[in-house]
């Protein structure tokens, strides 16, 4: 009866408090998904686990050495996930709020009409013909995360989107064809961007950087990203750090718009 009575008083501030934790939980997941971070949170739990059973048997000398290393704990997991708590700062800190006021605005039927949203088809078209010409292309869409960070790696630009100037950009003798693009509500920010690698994913060994910057870059914020490999001339779509599967262009460009919605 007591656990109902609890539930009953729940305030609207604890249901808040739980949807905080789990957001928290969920951006901790998506920064050690897939990294060997995973196996060191799994090694802390070991330890700790090791340490209360050593204490629950009275084992004096080894509860003792399994609780020393766990005192110094915080310091330890300051240190060693050091990478990640930085990736995780700059994920909360980068969060765009020009995006979340247009949600606001859709919701109140403000919106008008298209002013600013991706031209994708245009972006598609120039992704196909690249394809058929087997040019090399990186393309990042920008969503709720700030990309800006990563613009300062490559050449800031304020161009509105257009399929001959995606073509342009990544013409294989234009000064402007290597790294990556960004994209954002039709414009595109910044070209000759330098993307965080994954390294650790093991994906097949015919992708090389362009397509493991691809993940680096959908894993660690929540940006979309186009790869048309030079190579085979194959056009990839991530989201998540994973490839996504289409049929064919079409879908593609159905999919893209509905992840930009
Ligand atoms: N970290 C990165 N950020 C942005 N662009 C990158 C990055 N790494 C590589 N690229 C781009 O990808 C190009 C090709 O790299 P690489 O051949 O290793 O990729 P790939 O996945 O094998 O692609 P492709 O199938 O087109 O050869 C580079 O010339 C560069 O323009």
């Amino acid at each position: 009866m007591d656990i109902f009575d609890d539930i009953l008083n729940l305030r609207f501030i604890d249901y808040l408090d739980v949807v905080l934790v789990a957001l928290l939980l969920y951006y901790l997941y998506k920064l050690v998904k897939g990294t060997v971070a995973i196996n060191i949170f799994l090694g802390i739990i070991i330890i700790y686990g090791a340490w209360r059973l050593t204490e629950f048997l009275n084992m004096e000398l080894l509860s003792g050495i399994f609780g020393g290393f766990m005192k110094v704990g915080i310091i330890a997991l300051i240190v060693v996930f050091q990478p990640e708590i930085r990736k995780f700062l700059l994920m909360v800190g980068s969060t765009n709020f020009g995006r979340r006021r247009k949600f606001l605005q859709q919701l109140k039927f403000l919106k008008t009409e298209g002013t600013d949203d991706t031209n994708v088809d245009a972006i598609i078209s120039a992704c196909s013909k690249m394809s058929m010409s087997k040019t090399g292309a990186l393309i990042v869409f920008e969503r709720n995360n700030n990309l800006d960070f990563l613009s300062s790696s490559g050449d800031e630009m304020n161009i509105k989107v257009t399929q001959p100037i995606i073509e342009s950009i990544f013409f294989k003798n234009s000064p402007l064809h290597d790294g990556a693009i960004i994209i954002s509500n039709n414009i595109v920010k910044a070209t000759r961007v330098v993307l965080p690698v994954n390294n650790e994913k093991h994906i097949p060994q015919r992708f090389g950087l362009r397509h493991r910057a691809a993940i680096g870059i959908t894993e660690k914020t929540d940006a979309l990203a186009l790869a048309v490999s030079e190579e085979t001339g194959h056009i990839s779509y991530f989201k998540d750090g994973e490839f996504v599967v289409f049929e064919d262009t079409t879908e593609l460009a159905k999919m893209i718009k509905n992840d930009l919605a």
